[in-house]
């Protein structure tokens, strides 16, 4: 088989869980209030609510509703890839890195049907210098569930200044005005 742009290379180290990484069983603060896929703000996303766990690990529920749907009463890909990244993403408060994605691959074992509960799992797999990989799944219909969607990615940790110079003016802006619309207890680059 092919390497893949996921795989962990060779001088990657184990991902450390950070000491002062809230304790198993917390629920993460979301890291933008309208974040897409865990901002309470953002009336029209995902609302993930992620549980850190064991380890660099995190957990998180999601319910599939008819907002959801790519063909009649399924899910649509792209939005469970979505759900995912954004799983992969938030292993940031357990390993204090802000990242961004910089890959993503996405294997679709099983549709994703309406009214199903999706149990997702992310893990953090090593870390390369910037670079954070990592791996995730969600099950159907419980922890021990089929799998339906599989995800590897590579996140790539950046400082203050990637969100300064490419977010839009007016929601920086408003983030000045209302520091509690970032939910990360230190935004810098902590390695
Ligand atoms: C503090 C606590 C925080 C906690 C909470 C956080 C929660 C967050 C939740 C978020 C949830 C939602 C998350 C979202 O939705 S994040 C939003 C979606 N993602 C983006 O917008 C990212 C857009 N891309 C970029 O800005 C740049 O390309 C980045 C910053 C990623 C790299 O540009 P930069 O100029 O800085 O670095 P570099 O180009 O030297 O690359 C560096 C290294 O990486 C390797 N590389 C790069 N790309 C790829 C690739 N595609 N495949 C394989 N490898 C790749 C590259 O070869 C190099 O390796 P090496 O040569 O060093 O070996």
């Amino acid at each position: 088989m092919t390497a893949s742009r996921t795989d962990l290379p060779a001088d990657a180290t184990v991902a450390v869980r950070h000491p002062d990484a809230p304790a198993p069983g917390t629920v993460l603060p979301a890291h933008y209030a309208h974040c897409f896929g865990c901002g309470a703000a953002e009336r029209h996303g995902l609302h993930l609510a992620i549980v850190a766990g064991e380890g660099v690990e995190v957990t998180a529920t999601f319910e599939v509703t008819e907002h959801h749907q790519g063909a009649p009463g399924l899910a649509h890909g792209g939005l469970l890839a979505s759900a995912l990244d954004e799983i992969l993403g938030m292993l940031g408060h357990l390993t204090r890195m802000s990242c961004v994605t910089a890959r993503l691959e996405t294997d679709f074992r099983r549709p994703v049907p309406v009214g199903s509960t999706l149990h997702l799992r992310s893990r953090a797999d090593g870390v390369a210098g910037r670079k954070l990989y990592a791996s995730a799944e969600g099950r159907l219909g419980g922890t021990d569930g089929p799998v339906a969607v599989r995800a590897r990615a590579l996140f790539v940790q950046v400082g203050l200044e990637h969100f300064a110079e490419h977010g839009r003016p007016e929601d920086l802006e408003a983030v000045a005005r209302d520091p509690r619309l970032i939910g990360v207890p230190d935004y810098t680059v902590n390695p």
